[in-house]
């Protein structure tokens, strides 16, 4: 079941295009993740989903409801977490979800009950009564993730939830949010611009580049579909690098050949056998490397260029 259309959004700051044309399609019960380098235009799809923000052209249906048509029925139905921080530092982390279930509507004792229940999902229950200014880093982040699910949405979008937390709590709140897919059937949307994060939380992924969506699927079907290894080779001259790049592209199952000055990178089914061909074939080699294609390979393959340079 889909529980999250776009078609062909398109949205302009001035000048400046943020979204081209995008489309996509959420499967409910799923954590999908927007993944891109900053400016990519994650933010702005999110914000046109959650009704924040409306598109210059396109359509958009979320849960059932038409984001322009039906924007109170789509704010019931989801919940937004935003890059920035959305709970009171002067409140305590309890009185936080209290406060924000009865500004949902929530009756009193039942706000009460959600907030200790949330508070035990997301094990909060130790610093519950201190004010959330005090809490750390990673509890501060897993307190606005539970206020976004107070009214227990079916769409939980999540706005580059892990910029700016170690490494520890990245991953605590990683588990969460999938034990939290898995047994409640709730649908996340987060976009992140770390590649890992997609790689590890994502069940379905969209590679967004300048506006455009540029690669779907699971993260280990992209990887697949680009043919197995990644061969990185490093080489004396410019002159070994032609005669390398020659050898590469006469083999059969070696894809997407890449010269990069001194350095020539491939696709192959058989990242091992490419080596061993380019030595028989007498080639010299400074260094070579075979690796299991990452989503960094899957970003170059289809952005057309490498992900730290898009970044940058
Ligand atoms: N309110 C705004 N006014 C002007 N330009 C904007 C505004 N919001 C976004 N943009 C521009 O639109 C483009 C897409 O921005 P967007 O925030 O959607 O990207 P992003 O992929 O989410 O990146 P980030 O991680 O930096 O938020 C960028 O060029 C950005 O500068």
């Amino acid at each position: 079941m889909t529980v999250i259309r776009a078609t062909d959004l398109t949205k302009s700051y001035g000048r400046v295009q943020a979204l081209k044309g995008l489309s996509l399609e959420v499967p409910a019960g799923t954590v999908f993740a927007l993944l891109g380098p900053n400016g990519a235009g994650k933010s702005t799809t999110v914000k046109i989903l959650s009704t924040l923000s409306r598109p210059d052209g396109g359509t958009a249906e979320v849960a059932g409801f038409d984001v322009l048509r039906r924007p109170a029925a789509v704010r019931a139905a989801i919940g937004y977490v935003s890059q920035r921080p959305g709970f009171d530092p002067i409140a305590t982390g309890r009185e936080n979800l209290v406060l924000t279930a009865r500004l949902r509507g929530i009756p009193r004792r039942a706000a009460a009950a959600r907030a200790r229940e949330l508070l035990a999902t997301f094990d909060l229950e130790e610093p519950a009564d201190r004010q959330a200014g005090r809490w750390s880093g990673g509890m501060q982040r897993k307190l606005d993730v539970a206020m976004g699910l107070v009214h227990a949405p079916e769409v939980l979008f999540l706005d580059e939830p892990t910029t700016g937390l170690d490494p520890e709590a990245r991953t605590q709140l990683w588990a969460t949010v999938s034990t939290l897919t898995r047994t409640t059937g709730l649908t996340v949307v987060l976009t992140t611009h770390y590649l890992d994060e997609a790689d590890q939380m994502a069940d379905h992924l969209l590679i967004v580049d300048r506006g455009q969506a540029v690669a779907e699927g699971a993260p280990e079907a992209l990887k697949a579909d680009l043919g197995g290894d990644t061969v990185q080779i490093d080489l004396r001259s410019a002159e070994d690098g032609g005669r390398a790049a020659r050898v590469l592209e006469a083999l059969p199952d070696v894809v997407h050949v890449r010269r990069d000055g001194l350095r020539l990178r491939a696709q192959a089914r058989d990242g091992a056998r490419v080596l061993l061909e380019l030595r028989n074939a007498g080639v010299p080699t400074v260094a070579a490397s075979v690796a299991h294609a990452s989503l960094d390979d899957v970003y170059l393959r289809y952005a057309g260029r490498a992900y730290q340079e898009a970044a940058a």
